[in-house]
């Protein structure tokens, strides 16, 4: 498959600290997140994601993460803490969604084993500004540290896709390559523990995710071109 060279974006998520906080954004990730989802280890209050976005360089996004949270909780976040997107970990519709007037992003688990179609996902999801597979649904949690099939993610989406579930610095660029996504995010993947960031994990995926991005897939008609002129043989010309 040929790709357009470009830069895939990287969203760290379930900050809890400024430091890991200051260091995403010298690291140069595009997004951090923030997560308001009940019974999630990561779990912040307003107060705590303001003064950490506070610690937020400039161009880089602050993401607040629901699941299933009352209107009245996302509009004191959307309030306090000024987020650039929203995502939406559960069963909210487009409605509830576009209802806070900030852009937002669809997360949708593929732990469930019926996922919609392109057309269906674009449909009922009409607002979002970009999809986010990732591996909940059944009995798998968000920030879950596991992988999914990447093959199941639905063909034909116009709007940009995200990658999240299970991804590191061991698999990211195999990730990359595979399913081209608009970005990436990840949160056990560069963590030392739940919501506590390590410094050199976060530093290996970055570098992973940009080796991606320099990469590019040997042209075979090129090599045997190569091949057979070193033997003597003239080669194709296009
Ligand atoms: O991270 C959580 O604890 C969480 C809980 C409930 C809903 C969403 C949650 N995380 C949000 C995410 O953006 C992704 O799930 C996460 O970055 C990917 O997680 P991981 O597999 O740990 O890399």
């Amino acid at each position: 498959m040929s790709r357009t060279l470009f830069r895939t974006r990287i969203k760290f998520c379930g900050m809890t600290r400024a430091g890991d906080v200051r260091l995403a954004s010298e690291l140069g990730a595009d997004a951090v997140g923030f997560i308001f989802a009940d019974g999630s280890p990561r779990r912040i209050h307003a107060r705590e994601a303001r003064a950490l976005r506070g610690a937020l360089a400039p161009l880089v996004d602050a993401v607040a993460v629901f699941r299933n949270n009352a209107a009245d909780e996302v509009r004191d976040v959307v309030r306090q803490v000024h987020p650039t997107l929203l995502q939406f970990h559960g069963d909210e519709e487009d409605a509830f969604c576009r209802g806070f007037g900030v852009p937002y992003v669809k997360a949708i688990g593929m732990g469930d084993p019926l996922v919609e179609d392109a057309v269906a996902l674009q449909v009922r999801y009409r607002g979002a500004a970009a999809f986010l597979f990732d591996s909940h649904g059944g009995d798998t949690d968000g920030g879950s540290g596991q992988a999914f099939d990447w093959s199941r993610i639905p063909t034909g989406l116009v709007k940009p896709v995200i990658l999240a579930g299970g991804i590191g610095s061991g698999n990211v660029f195999d990730a990359i390559l595979r399913t081209l996504p608009w970005g990436v995010d990840v949160s056990s993947g560069i963590e030392a523990s739940p919501g506590i960031k390590d410094g050199d994990r976060m530093r290996e995926f970055v570098e992973q995710v940009r080796r991606a991005d320099c990469h590019v897939e040997p042209d075979i008609d090129a090599g045997s071109d190569l091949a057979a002129r070193a033997n003597g043989i003239s080669g194709t010309s296009k």
